[in-house]
């Protein structure tokens, strides 16, 4: 088991990494996505202000560039090991079943080769049409700190989401309209061809496709459906290609924020079956639809009784924070996140180095 830290595409520069290693982290999951540029770590989207444009073929997702930053990172004594999203920009045809679909599986399909290729052994996805939406900045973490929530009172009204934007980011301004009606069954249709398509090509590329659970975990958001916002729908997404390369992005805060089952049985189930790529090490307060993030040790999950759970199944992946509350200081994030990754490192060094 590794402690880690989530970084922005932003947020991809040496004295970040320096950050890291310094307050103890030995590993990075890197967004190449280049969503919330600017902002500070803790983001609201709603009806107007999404996650960003959206670029298509960006050379980003090149071998060449990805392996340029995988020796950026190492050149700090860091591990990269993993990607965290697809662009938008990238895939929308995929998720929306449109005219560009085989086009665009082909292009993730080079992606996945490309990051095998540099050696990184994860990929996280999120196959979803309406993406992480309504997230609100509220500051009732401890102190008044303010991070990420979701309220049906206080946040965002649920807008149907226009042609031209897919994921909570916009990638073609200029149509008209609204994205068609989808059914559940259809958007479960997608994942599936999406996973038979890419699951034999990350096994080929010594890759594990890593699942993020649906944030927040409703059944419909903003008038399209929503895969996994129960923890037993997990289940149903690795069932259909049982493979090594089929994994999760097992987000703690978004499965504690769903109303049925329970963060401790969701551990057991998926990491008895070794299917946890990565952890969402975060924790918040309340339930859909009213909760809100808050530090790491001030939730509603016993986070010392996860961590001995994961020890118990022999998790041997990274823990990152992914986001926290921000401090009412200098350098907000930053501090966060030293705050997040001291006290993971704390628990860690008491339950996992017993
Ligand atoms: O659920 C959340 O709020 C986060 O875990 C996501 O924003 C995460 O950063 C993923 O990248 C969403 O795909």
């Amino acid at each position: 088991m590794k402690i880690g830290i989530g970084l922005y595409r932003y947020m991809l520069n040496k004295e970040n990494y320096r950050f890291a290693k310094q307050a103890g982290c030995t590993h990075i999951i890197a967004h190449l996505v280049d969503y919330y540029r600017g902002q500070n770590g803790v983001h609201g989207t709603d009806e107007v202000k999404n996650m960003g444009e959206s670029l298509a073929n960006e050379d980003v997702w090149s071998y060449e560039s990805i392996q340029k930053l995988k020796n950026e990172v190492e050149e700090e004594g860091l591990t990269l090991y993993a990607i965290e999203n697809f662009a938008p920009a990238d895939w929308y045809d995929v998720l929306l079943d449109g005219p560009k679909k085989e086009e665009q599986i082909e292009r993730l399909k080079q992606i996945i080769r490309n990051v095998g290729k540099a050696g990184i052994p994860v990929f996280g996805y999120n196959f979803s049409i309406a993406g992480v939406w309504g997230h609100l900045r509220r500051p009732l973490a401890r102190g008044g700190a303010v991070s990420v929530g979701f309220s049906d009172k206080e946040g965002a009204k649920q807008t149907p989401i226009k042609n031209g934007q897919i994921w909570n980011m916009t990638y073609d301004e200029n149509v008209e309209g609204y994205i068609d009606e989808i059914t559940t069954e259809q958007l479960w249709d997608r994942l599936t061809y999406f996973l038979n398509e890419l699951v034999p090509v990350a096994e080929e590329a010594g890759v594990v496709l890593a699942a993020h659970p649906d944030d927040p975990p409703l059944k419909t958001l903003r008038g399209t459906p929503r895969l996994v916002y129960q923890p037993h729908l997990y289940q149903k997404l690795l069932d259909i290609y049982p493979s090594k390369s089929n994994a999760l992005e097992f987000c703690m805060g978004t499965i504690q924020e769903m109303t049925e089952g329970n963060i401790y049985d969701a551990i057991e189930q998926y990491g008895s079956q070794e299917k946890l790529a990565y952890v969402h090490f975060r924790n918040v307060k309340g339930k859909v639809p009213e909760y809100h993030e808050v530090f790491v040790d001030e939730g509603d999950i016993d986070m010392v009784k996860a961590l001995k759970l994961l020890k118990k199944h022999n998790f041997d992946g990274v823990l990152i924070p992914d986001h926290t509350p921000l401090f009412d200081t200098e350098n907000p994030w930053h501090m966060g996140m030293a705050h997040a990754i001291g006290y993971i490192k704390g628990i860690y060094d008491a339950v996992v180095k017993e």
